[in-house]
């Protein structure tokens, strides 16, 4: 997707065109020094990350989102600054893309807030506090769940973002929704590059057993219900 399709479907204005320009440099010149991302074609920037990332969050009400694992930015930077009702918080345990994510929030100006911790941590400070919770290529869904389901206020929606295989995954992890209380809400398909891309959205129906996340070990060696 080139460029000017990006910003036609999306009708985004001239500023946020210009954040997503920057963010798209800083991605690339940083690229060479660290390793953020294997995508590096400047049309597939815009439509495998820049797209893909916004897509999921059409029409969403203002709300607080935590974006868990964000690497280099996916898909919470693109969220803030296309929808400015998010109120974005980045999670991410690796000190180096912490400091690009720091630079990208400098230079584009997105006020989003970046915490250097992994999802099992952070959770003892911020549980059941955050109205959105997402995740793309974090981990399986059984384990997604795990780490993302405790952040979330009862109420509030997960999203997660995967490939055309996430039904399976997501049959594998049925288990795991009942434990921590949630509920599939709906299934949106995304076409990326001819590929097609599953959002699937999970409500928190009720509060998630505090036991819940177990620590990072445990969550690997024995998936809930799996
Ligand atoms: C493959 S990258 C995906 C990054 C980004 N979401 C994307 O789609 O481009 C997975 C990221 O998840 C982070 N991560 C892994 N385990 C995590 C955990 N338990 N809590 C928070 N982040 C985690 C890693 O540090 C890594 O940056």
């Amino acid at each position: 997707m080139k460029k000017e399709a990006f910003i036609q479907k999306l009708n985004i204005n001239e500023r946020q065109q210009e954040q997503f320009e920057i963010y798209q440099q800083l991605l690339c010149s940083w690229n060479q020094k660290m390793n953020l991302t294997a995508i590096t074609d400047e049309e597939e920037i815009w439509e495998k990350h820049f797209y893909d990332s916004v897509m999921p969050f059409v029409d969403l009400p203002a709300g607080t989102l935590c974006d868990v694992g964000s690497g280099a930015g996916f898909p919470g930077i693109p969220a803030a600054i296309v929808y400015p009702q998010l109120q974005v918080t980045l999670l991410e345990p690796n000190h180096k893309r912490c400091r690009f994510l720091e630079e990208v929030k400098t230079q584009c100006s997105v006020p989003v807030e970046i915490v250097c911790a992994r999802a099992e941590d952070f959770v003892k400070e911020r549980r059941e506090s955050f109205d959105y919770v997402s995740a793309r290529a974090v981990a399986r869904m059984t384990l997604l769940m795990e780490l993302c389901a405790p952040l979330l206020k009862v109420d509030g929606l997960m999203i997660a973002l995967k490939g055309r295989n996430g039904n399976i995954e997501l049959d594998q992890a049925s288990q795991a929704m009942k434990i921590l209380g949630m509920k599939l809400e709906q299934e949106k398909a995304v076409t990326i590059e001819d590929a097609e891309h599953l959002n699937f959205y999970f409500r928190k129906v009720r509060s998630t057993p505090k036991k819940y996340p177990r620590n990072y070990g445990q969550m690997k060696k024995k998936p809930l219900g799996e």
